[in-house]
């Protein structure tokens, strides 16, 4: 089959990479030209583990190319997957569907033919039938134009991972029997027969479906959070805890590690998102539980900067810092939201000079964050400092011997956010460490 994917991101790459893996011929398209160029060269313009194989494999193969034309896009096939982004809009919690809609607006012109429009970006409930308004509007085919809602559950660091083996596959239509879906099983044919569960719903529920599950994903780290302040004040370990709760199959340890808390560029914006849209909807009550999720999770942030002021002083001005980790997760570049960077910066402001390393997040970091020093190798990135903080767990931190550390800074103190590093053994190699949610 042919098929095009507007928005080639984290998530529009992946997807482009993955359906031309499963066999289809694909055209991606996305605005920014540098990224189209960077992608025709079958290289990802961002970090993602096993990306760039598939990237070469199939611009190489002749499968897989990228463009920035609507008109070519429109041109090429009557499947069109939407991965564009829907970042928050400035000073609110809400969607910014600018691009979803300009995107839309522009590839309309070019559908002269019946088609399909499947729309994988996150969005608030609700927005599926003003897509399909705008394709009325402006696509000359008109009300022969379907929309399909096809929401996307990757998690980047295993991208191709979960979209070539993903746990469900929910496909969103405004009628029952529609073409559309016919269309996607086809597209999904492969996933589909290999047993992967395949839900079918209207289009409000397939909307909802994503940003519910976001919203429970971060209630399930955040759940963990609370107990972790919990065992701070009265003595506990939170990892032993989340050990023991994990045991019961109804709970699961998966997705409750405990620590800083949850960033990225998705469950942060979608947990606010939801809300917002509930609110909307006059369901402000029902999602009153979202909202301490939330704050849990900042206040997961703010304990860190007050350990490393318990251990430095309130006064940080003339201390040095190293902050271990500039990504939001480990195993990617990508720092939106990051909650290590929200710590580095926080210090950085109360008059601490920081250094901050990472194995693949420092470009980006640079850019966003000027004000704070970096440095390469996590060894020499200790030198003279009067504090360590371990951010985001990536296994060259947590490889590290500590004893090879000790003697390079001024004083050794270490604080773990992330509660990976072997306590016993940071205290052997002469340091003083803290971690969260321990009494
Ligand atoms: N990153 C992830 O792991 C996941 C993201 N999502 C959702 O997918 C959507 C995209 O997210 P990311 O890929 O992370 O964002 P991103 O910012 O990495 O990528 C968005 C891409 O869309 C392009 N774009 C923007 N406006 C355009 C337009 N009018 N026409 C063509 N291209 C346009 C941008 O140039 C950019 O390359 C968001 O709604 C996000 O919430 C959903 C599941 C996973
Ligand atoms: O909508 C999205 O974009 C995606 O958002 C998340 O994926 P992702 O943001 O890539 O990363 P996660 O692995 O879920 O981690 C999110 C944040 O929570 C933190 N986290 C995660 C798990 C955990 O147990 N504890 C914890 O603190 C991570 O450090 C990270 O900062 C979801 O897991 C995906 O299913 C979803 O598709």
């Amino acid at each position: 089959m042919k098929m095009t994917v507007i928005g080639c991101g984290y998530l529009g790459a992946t997807h482009a990479a993955c359906v031309a893996e499963l066999g289809h011929e694909v055209l991606g398209m996305d605005s920014d030209i540098d990224k189209v160029h960077t992608l025709n060269t079958g290289k990802a313009p961002f970090f993602e583990r096993d990306l760039d194989d598939l990237l070469a494999k199939h611009t190489e193969s002749g499968r897989l190319k990228f463009t920035a034309s609507y008109g070519e896009a429109a041109d090429f096939t009557d499947l069109h997957f939407i991965g564009v982004g829907t970042p928050q809009q400035p000073g609110t919690d809400a969607y910014d569907l600018t691009h979803l809609f300009d995107a839309v607006t522009k590839l309309a012109p070019g559908l002269t033919t019946p088609a399909v429009i499947a729309v994988k970006s996150t969005v608030h409930v609700g927005t599926a039938p003003r897509v399909a308004e705008l394709l009325c509007e402006h696509a000359p085919a008109g009300d022969l134009i379907e929309v399909a809602w096809n929401p996307e559950f990757l998690r980047e660091s295993f991208a191709v991972e979960d979209t070539l083996r993903p746990d469900r596959l929910v496909l969103g239509f405004n009628t029952t029997h529609s073409w559309a879906e016919a269309i996607l099983r086809q597209a999904f044919a492969k996933i589909i027969e290999s047993g992967t569960p395949t839900l079918v719903a209207d289009w409000a529920t397939a909307e909802l479906a994503k940003g519910a599950a976001n919203s429970f994903l971060a209630t399930k780290i955040s759940f963990i959070n609370s107990m972790a302040e919990v065992c701070e004040k009265s003595g506990a370990n939170v990892a032993e805890l989340a050990d023991i709760l994990g045991q019961d199959i109804r709970i699961g340890r998966r997705g409750m590690r405990p620590g800083l808390g949850f960033g990225g560029g998705c469950l942060p914006k979608d947990l606010g998102g939801f809300i917002t849209r509930a609110d909307e909807l006059d369901a402000g009550e029902a999602v009153g539980m979202l909202r301490e999720v939330g704050a849990v999770n900042a206040r997961r942030r703010q304990r860190v900067i007050d350990l490393a002021r318990e251990e430095l002083g309130t006064d940080l001005r003339g201390k040095r810092i190293t902050v271990w980790g500039a990504a939001f997760k480990p195993e990617t570049d990508d720092i939106r939201d990051s909650p290590a960077l929200a710590v580095a910066q926080a210090l950085h402001d109360l008059g601490a000079t920081v250094t901050v390393t990472d194995p693949k997040a420092l470009d980006n970091a640079r850019k966003l964050h000027p004000e704070l020093d970096y440095v390469e190798d996590p060894i020499t990135a200790v030198d003279a400092a009067d504090l360590l903080l371990h951010l985001t767990e990536w296994p060259q931190f947590t490889h590290i011997d500590p004893k090879r550390l000790a003697t390079r800074t001024n004083s050794p103190k270490v604080i773990d956010a992330r509660g990976i590093l072997n306590t016993n053994q940071w205290r052997d190699a002469g340091w003083i460490i803290r971690s969260l949610g321990l009494g």
